[in-house]
């Protein structure tokens, strides 16, 4: 088994190498993966017929034909002992097991398409993706994901082409095959095939990027969930830990219940809302399970929660995504954002519908990064919703006697970094000629001084620009003819 992994890991290179000889000048490939009766089949079909730019590679496979599969067109059928000859002869790109089959992409069919001048297609599992990720072949990966286990179950057992076992095996596999999407660096994109007109719409806007010899949006190789840009990916690892100070260190992600010595009974029902609508405010309702209808026009919208790994931020993406938003969960801690995947994706938000990403807002690299990690996740998306969560309070801010570096930290977090997402949101906006909505969260604190003894006034002030920001945005937005929504949210305290 080892000498045989040795062998395809070599002749993997070697097939790879000459297939990107073949064609190095030609388009990249299409890598389709996705579960079994996710729909894979169906969308190469419709592309296929929908351009002639595309060729199919056509793998060789041990398992049975099905009724209607054709030998050379839709596999190659043949034995395990000819199959493993092949192995050892190295004539595969790539190959693995699945299913209990073996399934193998040889360098020949890549190659037949090549010279066909055709950009070509491979629909293979995650193993094979592996293998082709890491070969010479120019290639861009896209998962496609289910809206959910019962919706793939109920393909796959109404195409009827498997036995109960095989649904059952298919089915468990399919789990792994979707954590897959968890690998940085292996998908380019993500699509959930839900409506197949519309799954179908990204993914010819992807393989039209592709067949102009864009790779993964032009941006390079980025990680599809908990996404990382150029810019976040050249960061030390230690400033992926959390900056939250040894003193704070047991409060979660920063937000605005983190005000120093903020301990006045601040309760939630003192908690302002300045805004012409309340659709935040119907979000909030929906994370405790009551979805206000009036959410349903921003389903499949985008939502962008800043200071998500904790708190309000946290319960925003929970109430977002339960209301049927695509959720970008922007925080510095990894653990915390994969934390919120699990917790989302065991209330039914479907995986695809998420993206985590890991980011400082006080890094201007990272913020203006995030358009782009957006629009390569969803091709036809952009920001559409902006809640503008993250903030912290420190401890040793007083005004007479405080740290600079709490001052600093501060103003970057509340005011800089909720500066920078709006502006490169709105940029975003503006690309693509729709306006959304820009929610701060500001504070109580931001309406008065709160715990100013304590040290608290400057916590405060970050919070009255808050409230200063918000208010000028919504006469920027009016005096541009911008049909941009902006509201304040104003908190009191939460635990
Ligand atoms: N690694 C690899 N996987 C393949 C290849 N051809 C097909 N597959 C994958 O094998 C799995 C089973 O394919 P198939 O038997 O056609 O069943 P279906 O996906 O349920 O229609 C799917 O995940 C395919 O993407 C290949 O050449 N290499
Ligand atoms: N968006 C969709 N909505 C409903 N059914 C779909 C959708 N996409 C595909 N299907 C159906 O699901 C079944 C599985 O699709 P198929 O293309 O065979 O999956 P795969 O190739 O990924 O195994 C087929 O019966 C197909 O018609």
């Amino acid at each position: 088994m080892g000498a045989a992994q040795s062998t395809q890991s070599v002749a993997g290179e070697q097939a790879g190498a000459q297939a990107s000889g073949q064609t190095a000048s030609l388009p990249s490939a299409l890598v389709i993966c996705g579960p079994s009766g996710v729909g894979k089949g169906t969308l190469i079909k419709r592309l296929m017929e929908s351009s002639d730019k595309f060729g199919f590679s056509c793998s060789h496979t041990t398992r049975e034909a099905r009724k209607g599969e054709e030998h050379g067109k839709h596999y190659w059928f043949t034995s395990v002992e000819k199959f493993e000859a092949g192995i050892n002869a190295g004539k595969f790109l790539e190959h693995a097991r699945v299913h209990h089959h073996f399934y193998g992409t040889s360098v020949k069919a890549v190659e037949d398409v090549a010279a066909a001048g055709r950009s070509c297609i491979l629909d293979i599992d995650v193993q094979g993706a592996r293998q082709v990720r890491k070969s010479h072949l120019r290639a861009v990966f896209v998962f496609i994901a289910p809206p959910s286990m019962e919706e793939l179950e109920r393909r796959l057992r109404g195409r009827n082409t498997e036995s109960t076992e095989q649904v059952e095996a298919r089915l468990a596999n399919a789990k792994a095959e979707i954590a897959s999407i968890q690998e940085s660096e292996l998908y380019d994109y993500i699509l959930c095939n839900d409506n197949l007109d519309f799954a179908f719409q990204q993914l010819t806007n992807i393989a039209q990027r592709a067949l102009a010899g864009q790779t993964g949006n032009g941006v390079g190789s980025t990680a599809v969930t908990l996404a990382q840009d150029s810019a976040t990916q050249d960061r030390p690892a230690t400033e992926e830990e959390p900056l939250i100070k040894s003193d704070a260190a047991s409060v979660p992600e920063p937000s605005p219940s983190d005000a120093p010595g903020q301990r006045a009974p601040e309760v939630t029902a003192e908690a302002s809302v300045q805004d012409t609508q309340t659709s935040a405010a119907s979000a909030g309702e929906a994370a405790h399970g009551r979805q206000h209808p009036s959410m349903d026009r921003w389903r499949g919208k985008v939502a962008l929660v800043t200071g998500a790994s904790s708190g309000i931020g946290w319960a925003v993406c929970e109430a977002l995504a339960g209301a049927g938003l695509r959720v970008v969960a922007v925080a510095r801690r990894r653990d915390r954002l994969e934390a919120l995947q699990q917790a989302l994706v065991a209330q039914g938000v479907p995986i695809a519908d998420f993206l985590p990403i890991v980011c400082d807002i006080t890094k201007e690299a990272e913020v203006v990064a995030l358009p782009r990690i957006i629009v390569k996740r969803w091709p036809e998306a952009g920001i559409d919703v902006l809640v503008n969560n993250a903030g912290l309070g420190r401890d040793n801010a007083a005004l007479c006697s405080g740290s600079t570096a709490s001052w600093v930290e501060m103003v970057s977090t509340n005011v800089l970094g909720l500066c920078m997402a709006t502006r490169e949101a709105v940029q975003d906006m503006k690309r693509r000629g729709e306006y959304g909505h820009i929610i701060n969260v500001s504070s109580m604190a931001g309406h008065r001084i709160a715990n100013a003894a304590q040290g608290g006034a400057f916590y405060s002030a970050t919070k009255h620009a808050v409230k200063c920001l918000t208010e000028g945005l919504r006469q920027e937005a009016r005096a541009g003819k911008l049909p941009l929504r902006v509201t304040e949210l104003s908190p009191g305290q939460v635990n």
